[in-house]
Order: C-alpha cells, then structure tokens, then sequence
C-alpha cells in the first residue's frame, strides 16, 4: 500500500485533508505518528517557501512521501496581510480568537464594499530523495462584520462567501472542501501525487 505522510501541526488542517484523500487506499501518516521530529521554522517569506520547508524536513527525516500545507488569509485593503503571516498574525501564541479580533479591529472602518479577501493554500508534495513539487488554490470572499458559525479554524468565521450566504464557519467540513483553497489545491496535487508514489519512494 502506498503510504504519505501529512506534515501539518495543525488539526483543522489534518481533518480536512483525511477528508479529502477519503476513499484511496492510501496508508496516512500525520505528524503525530512522528511526535520526536523537531518544529520547522518557517522563515519563508512565500507560502511556497514554508510549504517546501515543511514538506522537506518531514520527508527526509521519515523517509515517507510527504505533504505539507502553507496557507493563509490575504485581505485586499490590508494589502495581502495577514498573508504567510496568518497562523501569528496577533502573536506567537497563535491564537484563532486574537488573530480574528485582531482583523475586525483593522478593518474597523472599512465598508462591506472594500473587504474583498481570499484564502491561499500551496501544497508541496516531498519525496525523501529531495524532489518537490507545488500546487496551488484559491478561494475568494469577503470579511464580515462579525464572526458567525462554529465549524472549521482560524478566520473561517470571518470568512463570508457572498454566493452562500454564509461563512466558512456555517459550512460543513465536506461543503468546505469542494470550494475551499485546501481542497482545490488537493485535487489538483492529485496526479502529481499518483506519479511522485508510483516511483520507489
Ligand atoms: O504549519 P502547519 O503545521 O501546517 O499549521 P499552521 O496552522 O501553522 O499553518 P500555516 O503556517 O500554513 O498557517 C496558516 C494559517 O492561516 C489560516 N488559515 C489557513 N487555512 C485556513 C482555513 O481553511 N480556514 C481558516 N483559516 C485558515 C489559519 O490562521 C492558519 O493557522
Ligand atoms: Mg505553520
């Protein structure tokens, strides 16, 4: 069986990707089967950047294919902040609340008409042998007044899609995937996938 590591501490983020590869019969690995492998820095400056960062490291230190995940939030009149900053936008806690308080109070005085944002994920599949490769997916929205729903992470319940009518917050973790960064980045990583595990790993 084919076996893939998800290189991500974060468990929002793991859920959805155990969601998405769903039905192959691949054998998932996630970070805490790994729990002695040190933090990755993510000093990158790019989401591509941390993705191979992250990918990398988990790569070669279990000798599995690996994916990892760099996303985050780029708001339009904050000039693409919080960007690769996103996960410590309001400090190094990393705090979900505080990051999203932190944004309504930046965007105090900017109309509905102006709080165009957009989530970014790039994915980077890395083999042990240092081949990487990238994809990416976006999923535009706008910021809303107030946070609404209870489901998914960080700013998803900032996170208005006007064709909803709802946040990401007040959709369902299935729902989420079939129009979210994450999954659109996911099926596109798919054939890129299929060929880096068909080859001796
Ligand atoms: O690095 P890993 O271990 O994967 O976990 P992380 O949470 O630190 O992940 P990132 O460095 O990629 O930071 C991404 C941040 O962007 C935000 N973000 C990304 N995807 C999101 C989503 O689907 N919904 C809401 N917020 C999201 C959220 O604040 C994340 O913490
Ligand atoms: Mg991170």
């Amino acid at each position: 069986m084919r076996e893939i590591l998800l290189a991500t501490k974060n468990i929002g983020k793991l859920n959805e990707f155990v969601s998405l590869i769903g039905d192959y019969t691949w054998k998932v690995f996630s970070l805490r089967d790994f729990p002695h492998l040190p933090q990755v820095e993510e000093t990158g400056t790019t989401f591509q950047d941390n993705a191979r960062l992250k990918a990398l490291a988990a790569a070669q230190e279990t000798g599995l294919l690996a994916l990892a995940d760099d996303s985050g939030l780029e708001v339009d009149s904050l000039g693409g902040l919080p960007g690769v900053y996103s996960a410590r936008f309001a400090g190094e806690e990393r705090n979900d609340q505080k990051n999203n308080e932190k944004l309504l109070v930046m965007l105090k005085n900017v109309p509905a008409s102006s709080r165009r944002a957009r989530f970014r994920c790039t994915i980077a599949v890395a083999r042990p042998d240092g081949q990487v490769a990238f994809c990416e997916g976006v999923c535009e929205g706008l910021i809303a007044m107030e946070p609404a729903g209870t489901n998914g992470f960080g700013y998803d319940p900032l996170f208005f899609l006007p064709e909803y009518g709802k946040t990401m917050a007040q959709l369902d973790m299935e729902e989420k995937n079939l129009i979210s960064h994450r999954g659109k980045a996911f099926k596109a990583s798919l054939p890129l996938l299929h060929k880096m595990l068909s080859g001796p790993v």
